[in-house]
This record gives structure tokens, C-alpha cells and sequence, in this order.
């Protein structure tokens, strides 16, 4: 559905290199901290930038040679862009008419209906809740094949957040083989919704796993500096020190739990694998 293929993009210090792929009817998450380049990755898989090298495929064409129908199957929510503030819904409903030969009028108001949005007043009076939702709903509103939702739940509160991830599980039940990129720095989000998910950090793929193999085999081991020194380290991917003690981050929970009875095992979090892959060293 979408491969990145070692893209660079650099602007002054700031250096974006990676790679990632998105298989059919899969939803992948992107997660990093302000600035680690999730807009930036976004805008260059739209080629609304020029990569310094590397490549990106959609529907197995290079990015840049989609044909106007192909990019109808592109459901798009950018950070930094959406209809001017001056149009109302049924301004916009009368431009997605004209803009996608699929636009799904019912679907549309089906959802404007659950979301009880108003028709009739100017975005510009929308709250950031009503505005989010309609963004979202505009890229799902023409059944597309491949999201792609930029930060889609910024700056919302944890109901109006739902809200949008449910809408996104009810369109990947009704729509065939459709896949969503989506990116956040709410690990929450991501981690509830996500087959799979790819870190960012500093414009770097700094990590990527299935979520179930992620919150089934991956822990944070607890110990003290003695029981380190003694610590079979085969499946430590980063080890951290804290004030007393020390922590480490392994993807095989079981093998630690069976071998290392006297340390103390914690969940592997998203969060908390994220906080180990930045901060922690390599063995
Ligand atoms: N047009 C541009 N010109 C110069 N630098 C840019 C440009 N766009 C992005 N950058 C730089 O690229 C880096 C990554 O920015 P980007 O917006 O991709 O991050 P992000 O992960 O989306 O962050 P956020 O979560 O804050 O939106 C930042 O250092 C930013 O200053």
C-alpha cells in the first residue's frame, strides 16, 4: 500500500532518515515527540516536498506519478491545513461534490449527524473538538484506500479523542483492504487502535513493532547495580541507570521471568519502551 524507502529531507541541522512500510488493510502508528519530523515524513509521502534521496511508492507507483483518480483513494488530515474558516459544512459538502467522483453524501451525514455538527456555521465558530472531527471526517468522507491523519487528535480532550478513534475502527470495519498512517504523540491512542507502530526521535526510525508482540513480550526490568553486573544481557535491547538502581528494556518478558527470578518485571508501555529506546544506552 505505501513503502518509504530510505527518504532523506534535510532543513539546516535537522535531518529526516527513514524508511517504513504499510501493508493492506493494516493501521500503522507513527509516534515522536514535538519536532522528531512526523509532519515532515506526512508532507513528503504527499510530495507536497522534494526528497534529497530515497523513495516513496503508493499503490505501487512512485509517489509523484499518481494519476487525479489515484490520489482520490487518498484520505488526507495534515496538521497545518483544512478549509478556510469563512465556509460553512454545506460549503465544503458542495466542493467534496466536485473534488471526489466517490464522495459518500449519506456516509457524510450519517457521521455529521453523530457527531451533531451543525451545517450551517462558519468553521471559524467550530470549537477544536468540531473542527478535528471534520477534518477527519472529510478525508473518510470519499472511501478511501490509505489514510493518512497527521496528529489527527491533537489538542483534544480524552472523550472527543474516542470519539475520532472509534470513527476510525468503524470505517476500517465497513471499508475492504483500506490502511491507515497515523501519528501522535498520545501513546495511548496509538496503542489501542495500532497494528503496528514506528517511534521517531530526532528524525530517526528509532523503533518498529507489532503492538501485540510489543505489549505481550516487551518489559522494563527493575534491579539493583549488583544484580546488573550479574544480568545474562542477551535480550537487553538499552539499559538506563537511575538513582539507586537500574533499568533495562528486553522484547523476550518471558526468557527474564523464567531465568532472573529476583528482579522486578514491569509492563512493557509504550510510553515506557519509548522513554527506554531515547534515554537508555546500548549494551
Ligand atoms: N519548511 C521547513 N523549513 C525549515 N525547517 C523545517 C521545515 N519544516 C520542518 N522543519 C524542521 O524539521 C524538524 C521536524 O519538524 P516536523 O514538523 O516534521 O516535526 P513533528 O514531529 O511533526 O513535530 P510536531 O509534533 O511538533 O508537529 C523541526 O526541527 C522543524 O523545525
Amino acid at each position: 500500500m505505501l513503502e518509504v524507502k530510505e527518504v532523506q529531507k534535510r532543513y539546516g541541522t535537522f535531518e529526516l532518515e527513514c524508511s517504513l512500510t504499510i501493508l493492506d488493510g493494516q493501521i500503522t502508528g507513527l509516534i515522536g515527540q514535538n519536532g522528531a519530523g512526523k509532519s515532515t515524513l506526512f508532507k513528503a509521502i504527499l510530495d507536497l516536498i522534494t526528497l534529497d534521496s530515497g523513495s516513496i511508492q503508493i499503490f505501487g507507483k512512485e509517489h509523484h506519478e499518481l494519476s487525479g483518480k489515484e490520489k482520490e483513494k487518498l484520505g488526507v488530515v495534515l496538521s497545518d491545513s483544512g478549509f478556510s474558516a469563512y465556509l460553512t459544512v454545506r460549503d465544503i459538502i458542495a466542493i467534496l461534490k466536485n473534488m471526489y467522483s466517490n464522495f459518500d453524501l449519506s456516509y457524510f451525514q450519517k457521521q455529521m449527524q453523530r457527531f451533531q455538527l451543525p451545517y450551517d456555521q462558519k468553521i471559524k465558530e467550530f470549537s477544536t473538538g468540531m473542527k478535528a472531527k471534520l477534518k477527519v471526517l472529510i478525508a473518510l468522507s470519499h472511501h478511501a484506500k490509505l489514510l493518512i491523519l497527521d496528529e489527527p487528535t491533537a489538542g483534544l480532550d480524552v472523550i472527543a479523542r474516542d470519539e475520532i478513534l472509534d470513527l476510525l475502527r468503524d470505517y476500517m470495519e465497513d471499508e475492504n483492504d483500506a490502511s491507515i498512517l497515523i501519528s501522535s504523540h498520545i501513546a495511548e491512542d496509538l496503542e489501542s487502535l495500532c497494528d503496528d507502530l514506528y517511534m521517531i526521535h530526532e528524525g530517526k526510525m528509532i523503533f518498529h513493532e507489532d503492538t501485540d508482540v510489543l505489549l505481550s513480550d516487551y518489559a522494563i526490568l527493575k534491579m539493583s547495580e549488583e544484580q546488573f553486573k550479574k544480568l545474562d544481557t542477551q535480550y537487553i535491547l538499552k539499559a538506563c541507570k537511575e538513582a539507586y538502581s537500574y533499568a533495562c528494556l528486553t522484547n523476550q518478558k518471558q526468557y527474564y521471568m523464567e531465568n532472573e527470578p529476583g528482579i522486578t518485571i514491569e509492563k512493557g508501555t509504550i510510553d515506557a519502551v519509548i522513554t527506554m529506546m531515547i534515554r537508555g544506552y546500548s549494551l
